[in-house]
């Protein structure tokens, strides 16, 4: 992908313990959700299972899962990206990988990849986002949280809007895309404070309405 910037408007995380309040099987109830996240315009998709209630411990099935997620995606032509989990990301050749700050370093997927992925990176602080605003191997940042969220458990303290204005006054003008507690109330905040994209998990994997969810996001209104 040439322009990393387009694929972040509104770019949906989900695993199948995002899915539970339906009521078909893990796996049905992701691809469901997916789906419709896909025709409604998501511009990127990150494959996120993680935690209680996921398929973390099922290895096979996640692989499995995860085949039919990028399937998927490609018929949409959207960037399939992959959470953390670098060996199944290279073993399938997701187009990204996102990790955070205690996740495997940059430098060791690069090493071990085949083929140029996508490389999300989390920022937490504004030193972080500082230390990294001119590292080529890396395409784009995920900044937050901004909000409170219920999706991550152990998430990093919250940031607040300001430190994305902060983030762009210090200069960095590397792709950003802001996560944590966005919807369809604050994504415009969200844009207007310097992000160019929204990254969110329960927006849309709990909407009763996906597409006019994706289409408030995208600020289509
Ligand atoms: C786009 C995006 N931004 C941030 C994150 C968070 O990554 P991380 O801090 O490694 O936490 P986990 O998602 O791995 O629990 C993200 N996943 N995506
Ligand atoms: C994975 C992640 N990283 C920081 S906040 C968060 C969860 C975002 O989920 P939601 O959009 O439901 O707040
Ligand atoms: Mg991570």
């Amino acid at each position: 992908m040439n322009n990393i910037r387009s694929m972040l408007p509104v770019y949906f995380i989900a695993g199948t313990q995002d899915c539970r309040h339906l009521t078909g099987s893990p796996a049905e109830n992701l691809l469901n959700i997916l789906q419709r996240a896909l025709k409604a315009g998501i511009t990127c998709f990150q494959f996120r299972e993680k935690g209680t209630n996921s398929l973390a411990q099922d290895p096979p099935l996640k692989r499995r899962l995860a085949r039919q997620c990028q399937q998927l995606c490609r018929q949409f032509n959207v960037p399939f990206i992959i959470n953390d989990d670098i060996e199944l990301a290279l073993s399938i050749q997701a187009d990204g990988i996102h990790v955070g700050q205690k996740d495997t370093p940059v430098e060791s997927i690069l090493a071990r990849a085949a083929y140029k992925p996508i490389i999300g990176l989390s920022i937490n602080t504004l030193e972080q986002a500082v230390a990294n605003k001119d590292r080529p191997d890396i395409d784009y940042f995920g900044i937050g949280p901004i909000f409170a969220t219920q999706s991550k458990a152990d998430h990093a303290p919250i940031v607040g809007l300001e430190c994305i204005r902060q983030v762009r006054r210090l200069s960095v003008t590397k792709p950003c895309v802001a996560i944590g507690g966005i919807n369809e109330m604050n994504a415009s905040d969200v844009r207007d404070s310097g992000a160019d994209g929204v990254a969110v998990i329960s927006a849309i994997s709990q909407s009763a309405d996906i597409a006019r969810t994706v289409r408030a996001l995208a600020l289509q209104r």
